[in-house]
């Protein structure tokens, strides 16, 4: 028996037993397709100062007054038409992109997942690896581009568990990826291979980005450079596919100007150009999620056939590709060297 395992009084802390955890986060996604949830997760997602950087004493009363009201019901309806019998598509593909790494890292690791809004919660995953007896944990947010309203918000969360502990455990975080060679690779060999699947050959590809406000930029965000870089490595790297490439920020949310071009605008634009057969990618979500399943390949295709365009794909993201997995897996195998 080692000194690690002899009993200790009751009232003695866990004894740590020098396990490394992995714990890959996401943004979050309501327990249900239905108006009483999804009003659940906005409200924790929509309150969260990283995210809306509005007083909450001018914003509060704009959330709770009008947008919990009414925003529910049509987002509950998006996302019944995108629900699978597992569940919300964000979160069945984040828990296997998990089980995916820890089939790969092997034993010398425990690797779980988390959501930043809703649940399993990152403080709750945390002690869940704690209580096996990790004492290191590399957290992985799934976010290629770094921004205040996604890699650091749940840097914040995980700081907060911590902040509630005598004894914390040691904590690694994933650097943004946007320009490794890595993802760039991941992303040109998977959109390669699903453009050659096409049964047409699209004129124009669209790589599409979740917006953020203006503001966030001028402020010093470099979510925006992150993206624009992603795109240009991205077109570089696929320049023998005779394709045109444009970069568009999508899901534009209340009145303040946000990142442009808007995705609907250049998908209206190419249309009215003349452009017939057009696909878009959205290499910013590691998973397809409500914004990529209903708004770029339901409410995209609706946009650009409607204004006269003829063939459309929406591409899927790196999911649980092997080209993604493979990416994963050399990251977080480099943010876990020195401890595995
Ligand atoms: C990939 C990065 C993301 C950034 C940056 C981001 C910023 C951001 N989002 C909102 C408002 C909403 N986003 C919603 C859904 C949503 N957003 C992301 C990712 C980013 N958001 C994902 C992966 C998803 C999908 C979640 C899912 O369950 O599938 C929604 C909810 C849906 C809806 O009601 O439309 C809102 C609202 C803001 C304000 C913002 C600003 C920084
Ligand atoms: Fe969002
Ligand atoms: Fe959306």
């Amino acid at each position: 028996m080692t000194w690690q395992e002899q009993q200790l009084p009751g009232d003695h802390p866990p004894v740590k037993s020098g396990k490394i955890g992995v714990l890959v986060v996401n943004l979050g996604t309501p327990e249900a397709p239905e108006k009483g949830p999804v009003k659940r997760y906005l409200a924790e997602f929509l309150s969260d100062r990283r995210v809306v950087e509005i007083p909450p004493i001018a914003w509060q009363p704009i959330l709770r007054g009008i947008i919990l009201n009414t925003r529910p019901k049509k987002s509950a309806h998006a996302y019944a038409q995108v629900w699978t019998d597992e569940g919300s598509p964000l979160a069945v593909i984040t828990r296997k992109q998990a089980e995916a790494m820890q089939a790969r890292l092997g034993d010398d690791v425990n690797v779980d997942w988390a959501m930043r809004y809703g649940n399993p919660s990152i403080p709750d995953q945390m002690q869940k690896l704690m209580d096996a007896g990790c004492d290191r944990i590399l957290l992985a947010p799934l976010y290629p581009q770094y921004s205040g309203a996604t890699t650091a918000t749940v840097v914040d969360k995980a700081a907060d568990k911590l902040r509630e502990m005598r004894w914390q455990t040691s904590l690694r975080t994933l650097p943004p990826y946007h320009d490794d060679p890595a993802y760039i690779d991941a992303l040109a060999k998977d959109l390669t291979s699903q453009l050659g699947a096409l049964d047409f050959e699209p004129e124009v590809l669209i790589l599409s980005f979740h917006g953020m406000p203006k503001r966030t930029l001028e402020l010093g965000d470099p979510y925006h450079c992150h993206c624009q870089k992603t795109s240009r490595l991205l077109q570089e790297r696929m320049a023998d596919s005779g394709l045109r490439f444009r970069t568009a920020f999508q899901s534009r949310f209340g009145p303040a100007k946000w990142l442009e071009p808007a995705t609907d605008t250049v998908l209206e634009e190419e249309a009215r150009a003349g452009t017939k057969r057009l696909a878009i990618a959205a290499p910013g979500f590691s998973a397809d999620c409500l914004e990529t399943l209903e708004e770029l390949a339901i409410q995209g295709k609706e946009q650009f056939t409607e204004a006269g365009g003829e063939q459309f794909a929406a591409l899927s993201c790196l999911n649980t590709s092997d080209a993604g997995l493979d990416m994963l897996e050399q990251i977080l195998r480099r943010e876990l060297s020195g401890w595995i």
